[in-house]
């Protein structure tokens, strides 16, 4: 598995605790930033991570940001990109079981550390159940081509 990963300067110290998580993991991953605290714009980190999801250069992504809700967005606008927001266990399995997101995007100022980190490792580690969920999945990326 290859994963991108990307943040803003409110998303950065959580990525800081999650890179070692990915790396624990042995989960191949790219980090395209930011790699300081000092002031960003989100959509320039959610884009070339949505786009290199979409291209089928990278499995998944994973998007910090302060909320979370800029990143996911952001991503959402990128065809072929289901980006989910999570900000808790549940959420983080039904994402991947039922929706097949392939874009994670979480908030540092919403959660502490080692939710994310759990969430992260939940997301990262189900898979997708298909079935009626395949059917719904289809429907809803049809939307892109009408
Ligand atoms: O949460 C975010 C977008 O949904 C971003 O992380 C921004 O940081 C947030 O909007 C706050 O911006 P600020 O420049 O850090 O005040």
């Amino acid at each position: 598995m290859k994963i991108i990963v990307g943040s803003d300067h409110a998303g950065w110290s959580l990525k800081k605790e999650i890179l070692p998580l990915l790396e624990e993991l042995e989960i191949e991953y790219k980090d395209v930033g930011t790699d300081c605290a000092d002031s960003v714009d989100y959509p320039d980190f959610a884009q070339p991570v949505a786009k290199q999801v979409a291209s089928g250069e990278f499995d998944y992504g994973v998007l910090i940001c302060g909320t979370g809700i800029g990143m996911s967005i952001t991503a959402n606008k990128v065809p072929g990109i289901r980006c989910a927001l999570v900000n808790d266990m549940f959420s983080a399995e039904m994402s991947r079981r039922h929706n097949n997101a392939n874009v994670l995007a979480i908030g540092e100022r919403v959660i502490g550390p080692g939710l994310a980190k759990a969430i992260v490792e939940k997301w990262l580690t189900t898979e997708f159940e298909g079935g009626r969920h395949g059917k719904r999945v289809e429907k809803m990326m049809g939307t892109e081509s009408e």
